[in-house]
This record gives C-alpha cells, structure tokens and sequence, in this order.
C-alpha cells in the first residue's frame, strides 16, 4: 500500500509545498489512502496490520479493538505487543485509532480514552512506558502516536550507537558538543572544545582519532545531559542512571589523513546508524562520498545532516541539498531522501528508518539551535537493529587495550552476542599461533559505570586478571568455551572493487578491515585475472602477521591509500588447529632457549608457526618494491602501536560505544539484502564507484 514515491518528496525547500514533502501518514495505515497509488509502492507483509497484529481468527482489525477488547482479544493484542517490543530490540511505535479493517480511522474522545487505557494496561503487563508522540485528525476523529518502550533496570538503559561522520568542518564535534553539553556553539569552535583530548586537536581544531559521546534520553523522551557549569566533561554514571536510553556517537575524523581510523570506527565499533553531516556552504566535497560509500558498503543506515544553516545563503542551501539528493538517489545510493522538517516527518521517518533506504535529511544550525530539537527526537526513535539473545555463547570483539594503574590491563569493546558475567571465564585470542587462552573477568564497566553483567549489543570494558596489556592487541575477542574458536590464516570472500588506479592481481597486499581486526593481507588467487575498478570477484587472502577469528557473512573493507575494495567473507579456509599450534608453542620456546647465539627469529611474532599454505608452492616471492615494503612495514607498525598512541582517546574506565536498532514495525519498502552491493548485475556496481 504505502509507495516509494509516496513518501519521496523533493528535496529543495520551496520548491514544493512543505506538506507535500512530509511522507504521508497512511504509510502507517492499512490498505487505504495509498491503496490506489499506481506507482507499484511495497506493502506491509501479508497479514499484518497497522500495529502489527496477524488479521486472523481473531478480529483484531477493527479500529475499535482497544475501546473494549474481549478477554481472548486482551490476550491476542499483549502477546502481538509482546512480539513487536521484542523484534524492535525493546521499543515499538503504536497507533491509536487505526485499523485494518477499511473502515475511517480516528475515534471519539471516548473511544480514544478507553484504547489509550487498554493500551497503558498492556504496556502495565509487559512493564513498559508508553511515551506520547502526537496526535492528528482524520475523518473519523482522532488518532495517536505512542512509543512504547520496555522498562530496564536502574542500572539499565537502551543503547544506540551512531557513527558521526563527514568532511573536515562539516561541524561534526560541534554538534556532538551541542547535543551531550546543552550549549550552543559560537561558530568559532566553543562547543567543540570539550570533546577534544588531545592536544593537538585542541591546536588544530581537526579530530584524529574515534571518540565517544553519549546523549541520554529519559522516560518522557527528554534529554538527561545538563550543561556543565564548571567547565568538566560529562558525568556518564549520572547521566546513565538517569536515562532509559544513550545513544554513544562514535565521533569520527573527517579528514582524509585520518581514513584508516574513521574505516576502523566504522567497521570495528559496530554502528547501528550513521549520521552522515554536511556544511550547507561547502556542500557535497572532501571525504562526503567517501565516508557515505563506506557506510552503504557495511550496510549501516545513513541519515544526514546538514549544519551552519545559520550563516548559509539560500540559494547555495538549496543547491547542497539538490545535490545531496542527487547522490542519495544514484543508482549507487539507491535511497529515498525525505527532508525532515516538522515532528510528523521525524515520527515517520524514524519508523521507518531500518529499512536502510530511507534517509532522512535534517538542517540544523549549532549557533542558533534551530531544528536541533526534531534530530533530538529523532535520536530518541532510534532503537537498535539487531536483536540478541542471552542464550547464545558469549563473543565480545576487543577494539582497544588499556593498562590502568591499579586495576591492572583493561580491555573495551564490544559484546557481539550472548551474556558476560562478572567472574566468567572466557578464551582470550588468537595469539601470534593462534591459541586461545583461558581468562577470568575481574571487573566490568558499561559506560564508566562498575556493572555484574553486559549482554549483546552493549559496549564494555573488562579488568582482566594475569595478562599483560602487550599480549593483547586490537581484533582479538574473548568468547565462550563452547564455540571453541578457531584463528584462520586464510579466507575467501565475495569483493567489489570500489576504487583502484589500476589492476589488482595476486600477490597484492592491503589492510583488511573486518569488525575491529584490523590487518595486512595478501590475495593469492582470485577467480579472474586481474581486477579493476567495478569489478566484482571471489578472492583468497592471507593475513601476513597473526591468523583472526573469523566469521562467515562478515563485511569487510580493503584498503590501501586511494585502493577501496569492500567485501563479505564467504569461507574459512586455513584454521589453525589449536593442539598443534600449542605444540608448536612450547617447540618454539625449547628452541628458543637452546639458540641463544644470535638465531634470527622472524620478526613477524607468528611467521615461525604459520601452517603451511596450501598454497604457498604456488605463491610467489612477493615482487614488492623497496619503497613499498618501508611503507607497508611502517603500516603495520603503525596498527600494532597505534593503541599505546595518545591521540586515541580512551577513557581508562569506559567502554566504547553503545547499541543498535530494529524495525519499529511498519516498513513500508523491503530492506535490501545484506549483500546487495554484491548480488546485482554488474551495472550495480557502478554507483559505489562513481560516490568513492
Ligand atoms: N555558523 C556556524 N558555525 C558552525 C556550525 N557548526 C559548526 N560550526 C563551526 O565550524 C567549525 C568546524 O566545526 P567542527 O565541529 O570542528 O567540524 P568537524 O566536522 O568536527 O571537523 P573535523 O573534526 O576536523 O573532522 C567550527 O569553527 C564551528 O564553530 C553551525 O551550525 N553554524
């Protein structure tokens, strides 16, 4: 019912009439209002209506179901309820005053009184808030907009996690500044300042490393952070005891020298969304395409921003946002832009936001605040995209290492799946053999916060006990003994070449990025001669220092200077078989005691416990020059040190980041696959090319 086209309006301001650019609100409804649009427009799944109730043997589809329910409808609508809160990982917008049933939607002041009390009965036995979003008039009377949001402990919130990224003075850290500090910027870098750590960025005004930010929202959808009258960073424990949801902003760099850390933030800290900012009077330039590529190649949502609408002429607003509208509908892009400009925009916009094609686009000024209070709204809608289950093994994905003075090696990242208590026991790994050792977790922190227990989706950090913080590095995870993990050498994966200035053929090294590993792999063979920019191809790659932990159907990104591949893995090919490579551990240290005059290990820590290759008689020398071993070198370095760098800015108590988010129920267009930059013809190819 609902149509794409529907819910596409134009972009420039002015050019259509504000109302028409609002995506209409029968999106949420039945079969009605969009029924006969033409435009061949995607449908709720079969069965389901406006709130999500099967329309089957149970007449829940009139409108008036909650004015009076039976007792076997009571029950029907709390377990569809039930189900809703689960699939929207603890949150779900309801509608009032609709059905499914064809009939005029709103309801008498009467009949709304006694639906919103059966609704709050519902959200009573499933102890959840119902949170007022806005009310409008159709024929029939009225109808509302609750969000219903599962209630967590003290302790406890919903957690969100949002890449920032853009250009150089897009006003990136601005904004995050003004969003978690409650204070307008000057237009000359005040509110930035406190987000900057490091010197450095403090001089140059320019962010170099992955920051964290959070933003708490209470109960009533209000922002917990308060100003901060003396000058001080962010009290997170008050601010998380306070919240029943943070959103952590993973601030990334915007300049091109920094990519290799903006691709890490991206790839290892594991955004649920991504917020892609726009100066309005510099527009589509710098790193825009680039960082927007990325984001579509990992599959994470984009909404976009588009700052200093304060100090921007009219009419070059207007040519960024045509432009900007250009790109997103690309053939590459694929997305539907929706200007958001009134509170109905964001209710709408946010329930449909994990479809992945929507992008919502809001301008926003730091100086004056205007629209600020719609994208705090919006932010407060976002609910995480993947569900977990506490059932499943443990799995946390290591992105930094900490040595904190008097706790000992702390370790923050985040928990991929599962539940970690305090005291567990866990695999640390793979080491250098690709060994995993047995680790106790001494204490907990989520958000700065000393916590018993983190679940998946959540950050966190870990005081580990009897390790040194040098035998731990970025990539590493720490799982349950049940999944008895295996560190692979060798994998294949599905690639599209995304940008390369000429071929690639084996024997080609790059960094690959995959969740928080981070590593130099070489292609051995490929199912195509040589591969240029667009094209598509299965490929067989080697770590060349330390075997990973792997999964299928992981994104990844490859990368070298200007050279962007992006891929899904497809197969493990060489584990490492952990009894052998503990043998050859202690052959290793036996014959290090006896070859105490001078024998030259290798200087890579697990070359000399490599497997073999199956492929290794055929690999041949790498033909690299001298120039280019001194940089690759110099970059693998520069990944093992990069922890111990003080441009990162850690926080010796906190995890990272925090969440992700799910259907809030009504989509309105399929989500694409996964992988859809890989499954099309090969003119899908073209419009990530043409953006990076
Ligand atoms: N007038 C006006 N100035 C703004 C606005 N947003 C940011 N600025 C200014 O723009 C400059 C750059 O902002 P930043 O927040 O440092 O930009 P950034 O995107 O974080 O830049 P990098 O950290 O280098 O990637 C600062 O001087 C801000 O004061 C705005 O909405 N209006």
């Amino acid at each position: 019912m609902a149509s794409l086209t529907a819910t596409e309006p134009a972009i420039c301001p002015g050019a259509i009439p504000a109302a028409e650019s609002i995506v209409p609100a029968c999106m949420f409804a039945p079969d009605r209002g969009c029924a006969d649009d033409a435009s061949g427009g995607e449908s709720f799944e079969d069965g389901e209506d406006t709130n999500g109730e099967p329309a089957d043997h149970l007449d829940l589809s009139s409108k008036l179901v909650l004015v009076s329910p039976t007792g076997e409808q009571y029950d029907s609508l709390l377990q569809h309820l039930r189900e809703r809160i689960e699939e929207g990982c603890g949150e779900t917008i309801y509608v009032v005053g609709m059905g499914s049933d064809g009939g005029d939607y709103g309801l008498d002041e009467k009949d709304m009184e006694a639906s919103v009390a059966t609704v709050r009965s519902l959200c009573e036995q499933i102890e959840a808030d119902l949170i007022w979003l806005r009310e409008r008039t159709d024929t029939g009377g009225k109808i509302r907009d609750y969000l219903i949001r599962r209630r967590v402990g003290e302790q406890d919130f919903l957690e969100v996690r949002v890449a920032v990224v853009g250009n150089v003075d897009a006003g990136k850290s601005t904004l995050l500044g003004v969003l978690t500090h409650g204070e307008l910027d000057n237009g000359r870098g005040f509110a930035r300042q406190k987000l900057f750590r490091h010197k450095h960025e403090m001089e140059s005004g320019r962010t170099s490393s992955v920051g964290n930010d959070i933003l708490g929202f209470d109960q009533e959808g209000q922002v917990v952070n308060k100003p901060d009258s003396h000058g001080g960073g962010l009290d997170w424990t008050k601010i998380c005891e306070k919240s029943s949801k943070v959103i952590t902003f993973i601030d990334l760099a915007g300049h091109e020298k920094y990519l290799k850390t903006t691709v890490f933030g991206m790839t290892g800290h594991l955004p649920d969304f991504c917020m892609l900012m726009v100066g309005s009077n510099a527009g589509i330039v710098g790193m825009t395409k680039e960082h927007l590529g990325l984001a579509l190649a990992l599959n994470v949502p984009v909404f976009v921003v588009v700052t200093k609408i304060d100090m921007c002429p009219a009419n070059i607003l207007q040519e960024t946002l045509k432009l900007l509208q250009r790109l997103l509908k690309s053939p590459g892009c694929r997305k539907i832009p929706v200007l958001v400009q009134n509170k109905d925009d964001v209710i709408v916009t946010a329930s449909n936001f994990s479809s992945e094609r929507m992008c919502p686009i809001f301008q926003i000024s730091n100086v004056t605040g205007e629209n600020m209070d719609l994208l705090k709204m919006f932010l407060n809608l976002l609910s995480s995209r993947t569900n977990f289950s506490n059932d499943e093994p443990a799995e946390f994905q290591i992105d930094d290492t900490y040595s904190v003075p008097g706790v000992g090696t702390v370790v923050s990242g985040t928990t991929l799946r599962g539940l970690i208590r305090l005291n567990d026991t866990l695999l640390l790994g793979p080491d250098p053999l690709g060994t995993f050792i047995p680790i106790a977790v001494k204490s907990i922190h989520r958000k700065r916060m000393p916590v018993k227990e983190v679940r998946g989706g959540q950050t966190a950090s870990f005081a580990l006990k009897k390790i040194k913080r040098s035998s731990i590095r970025k990539g590493m995870v720490m799982v349950s003994p049940k999944l008895m993990p295996q560190a692979t050498w060798e994998f294949e994966a599905e690639i599209l070449v995304l940008h390369h200035p000429t071929t690639i053929s084996p024997r080609y090294q790059a960094m690959v990025h995959c969740g928080s590993i981070r590593q130099t792999a070489t292609i051995l063979t490929m199912n195509k001669d040589c591969l240029r920019t667009g094209d598509k191809a299965t490929v067989h790659f080697r770590f060349i220092k330390t075997p990973e932990y792997l999964h299928c159907d992981h994104k990844l990104v490859f990368r070298e200077g200007r050279t962007k591949a992006v891929g899904t893995i497809t197969k493990l090919l060489q584990s490492v078989n952990t009894q052998a490579a503990k043998a050859q551990q202690s052959k290793m240290q036996a014959s290090k005691k006896t070859s105490k005059e001078g024998t030259v290990l290798n200087e890579e820590a697990g070359s000399t416990a490599r497997p073999p290759s199956p492929n290794a008689a055929q690999l041949p020398v790498s033909k690299s020059t001298p120039a280019q071993v001194g940089k690759r070198r110099t970059q693998e370095r520069w990944a093992e040190t990069s922890r111990e760098r003080p441009e990162h800015r850690h926080n010796l108590h906190s995890g990272a980041c925090g969440s992700s988010r799910h259907g809030l129920k009504y989509d309105f267009i399929s989500p694409q696959p996964s992988s859809s930059l890989f499954t099309g013809r090969e003119s899908d190819c073209t419009a990530p090319v043409s953006l990076i």
